[in-house]
């Protein structure tokens, strides 16, 4: 079995067992039930911001174990305040280190789009996002229908999110394409060998209809590559690892953004 279909496999599993200990009436007394989310699309379009959105992840399939101890409260506000555009914030435990919780503790300290970075398959996640404060969810094309990308994202749009798609490649593109998202995301990660390579974002940025907000994901170090892939189309530009590898995050993305010249 692959990671993807691992990581799954456990996630069905775990949101089983969310829903018997958290049911959905619980999860709509949370007091961001009824909030209105923050748009990710505006903020990636606002020119004093850098477009980065900022990854809070503490390990990983690809790199294990990146910062075990990382204060949610002091990164994100960090983040935001070193000119990121949104936050990404990994809720799975078992792959990731993440949690819920993490969300929350994000979501209580920062005004600004959080993407709740996780492995969506089930509405109860959708729902269960929504009441953790999350502005946007992730769906990837490499583990979902266009059927399902559609229930999930109709789903998330009702309840005021924001939808990014994540992608690979053309085929994944092509068949995932539809107006339940609102931002595409390019995988410069191959999920099966682990290997990134920018290429895959300057390949694929053609093929995207303009009407989607563009963000490149992954494996994303170097501020000239930022401004290459700017100049090509994209506004968002999802980092993780290359903040989170140093016991600061929130000093090495300020470094980075400031190599980016934002007026
Ligand atoms: O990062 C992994 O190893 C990974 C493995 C399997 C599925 C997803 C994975 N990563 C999730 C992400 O999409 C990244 O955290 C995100 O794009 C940031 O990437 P990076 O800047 O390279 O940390």
């Amino acid at each position: 079995m692959d990671i993807l279909s691992e990581i799954v496999a456990n996630k069905r599993k775990e949101v089983e067992a969310s829903k018997e200990l958290y049911p959905v009436k619980l999860l709509e007394k949370s007091m961001y039930f009824d909030g209105k989310p923050v748009s990710l699309k505006k903020y990636l379009q606002r020119e004093d911001k850098s477009g980065i959105i900022a990854e809070i992840k503490r390990k990983s399939p690809s790199k294990g174990m990146i910062n075990a101890h990382v204060s949610v409260e002091r990164t994100s506000i960090g983040y935001m305040q070193a000119g990121a555009s949104g936050l990404s914030v990994l809720t799975d435990k078992d792959y990731f280190g993440g949690s819920p919780e993490d969300l929350k503790v994000a979501r209580s300290f920062n005004f600004c789009p959080i993407l709740r970075k996780d492995f969506m398959i089930d509405e109860y996640q959708v729902i269960e996002a929504k009441s953790l404060g999350a502005d946007v969810i992730l769906l990837i094309a490499a583990v979902l229908d266009k059927k399902e990308i559609e229930k999930l994202g109709k789903l998330a749009q009702g309840l005021g999110m924001e939808v990014l798609l994540e992608v690979h490649n053309e085929e994944e593109l092509e068949r995932s394409i539809t107006d339940k998202v609102d931002l595409i995301g390019v995988n410069n990660r191959n999920l099966k060998t682990f290997e990134t390579d920018v290429k895959t974002s300057m390949d694929l940025v053609e093929k995207i209809p303009a009407d989607f907000v563009k963000v490149s994901e992954s494996g994303l170090a170097d501020p000239e590559i930022i401004k290459e892939l700017k100049k090509e189309g994209f506004e968002g530009f999802l980092m993780g690892e290359t903040f989170m590898k140093n016991g600061r995050p929130e000093k090495a993305a300020k470094e980075f953004i400031k190599q980016l010249e934002i007026e």
